[in-house]
């Protein structure tokens, strides 16, 4: 008989994971909570292969990227809607990393990402700079509205259960585990940051960030690139424009806050000098770990406990990819998973 999965959230991770199983024909059922918050609906979805402060790419980008395109435009044909949106970043540079840019454009593979750096005006009321960096192959994906498409898709198929899931529901049998009467060799947890509150897994190195983001209006602002620096300024459409972000190891909580709104803008007023008006205002927290690495494993006590976790910062660029390393690692034995994402990290 087929062996049978358990799922608990339907977040990015646990959404891609789901998507997985179910192409590569694995029987599985997701439990999620509505009345949980997600990450995954507060990221404003953004992808960037590169890493701006050192001029680095991004870690695992060559693997990641062309795994991220192909799933996200599956996606869009199986669900009849469009979720990735290609826009090319804009970094205004100072004379000193227009240098930078132009060495690091001339290394090997760099070119990729790194389509021109060039002095020409790209729109009016961004603040004056020596140069403009254009990065390709990035620009955002619209989660929330993918990931609602995805639960629909997963209802229609009965493959989705609404509800809270507590430990404490948690049985043995056998060489099963149960949760209110569905069995399952293999429950995998994919909660976000509340694997905090896991039991067999809350004292992993999670370091949770809360983050918070801006929704602007702004008429005269340029829609056809993303802006970047010392924030990000994502057009959505309609003269709207994602605005942030704001990282915070303290307060975990997912209010909204004053403090966030007056940092996010007075780093916008840094950049842009035009008028706007901020329209909307969401707080979220990133399931970051210490090491800044994914966590994918089976328990080392419980083989029937598994976790896929710890997309922090970059959800829309690493789960597609590990989505699928998970999905084989569960279901063909002995596949490897590479050692810095393994959860045998952290338990030794
Ligand atoms: C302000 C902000 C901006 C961001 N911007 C970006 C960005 O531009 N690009 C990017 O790549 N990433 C971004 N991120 C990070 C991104 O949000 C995360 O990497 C990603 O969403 C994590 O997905 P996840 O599925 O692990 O967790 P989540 O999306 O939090 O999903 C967890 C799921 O588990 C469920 N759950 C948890 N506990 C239980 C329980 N006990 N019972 C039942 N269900 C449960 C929840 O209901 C939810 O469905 C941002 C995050 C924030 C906060």
């Amino acid at each position: 008989m087929n062996k049978q999965f358990l799922i608990v959230g339907q977040g990015i991770a646990g959404s891609l994971l789901a998507y997985n199983m179910y192409k590569a024909g694995l029987s599985f059922k997701i439990v999620s909570s509505l009345e949980l918050r997600k990450a995954s609906d507060i990221a404003a979805g953004l992808f960037n292969p590169l890493v701006f402060k050192r001029l680095t790419k991004s870690w695992m980008v060559d693997d990641c990227l062309p795994v991220m395109f192909e799933t996200y435009r599956e996606l869009e044909e199986l669900l009849g809607h469009k979720f990735l949106y290609e826009k090319d970043i804009l970094k205004p540079l100072s004379e000193h990393e227009s240098v930078m840019w132009k060495e690091r454009r001339a290394q090997d593979n760099f070119g990729d990402f790194i389509s021109d750096i060039h002095v020409n005006h790209v729109g009016k009321g961004i603040k004056g700079m020596h140069a403009y960096g254009k990065v390709t192959q990035s620009g955002y994906v619209d989660l929330p509205k993918m990931l609602k498409k995805l639960r629909k898709f997963f209802k229609r198929e009965g493959l989705i259960v609404d509800s809270y899931f507590d430990y404490k529901d948690l049985g043995f049998i056998d060489k099963q585990i149960s949760w209110h009467g569905l069995m399952a060799e293999t429950i995998v947890f994919c909660e976000g940051y509340r694997a905090t509150e896991n039991p067999y897994f809350g004292d992993l190195a999670f370091k949770p960030t809360k983050g918070e983001l801006l929704e602007i209006q702004c008429d005269e602002l340029q829609e056809d690139y993303i802006l970047n620096k010392k924030l990000f300024v994502m057009p959505v459409g309609n003269h709207r424009f994602k605005v942030g972000a704001t990282y915070d190891w303290t307060q975990l909580d997912e209010e909204t806050t004053e403090e966030a709104k007056m940092d996010i803008i007075s780093r916008l007023d840094d950049l842009i000098d035009l008028p706007y008006k901020v329209i909307n205002q969401w707080a979220g927290v990133r399931p970051t770990v210490s090491d800044r690495r994914p966590i994918l494993g089976i328990h080392p006590l419980h083989e029937h406990i598994a976790i896929f976790n710890g997309l922090g910062t970059k959800g829309v660029m690493l789960a597609p990819y590990f989505a699928r390393e998970m999905t084989r690692f569960l279901s063909v034995s002995d596949y490897p998973l590479a050692p810095e994402i393994d959860i045998r990290r952290f338990m030794k």
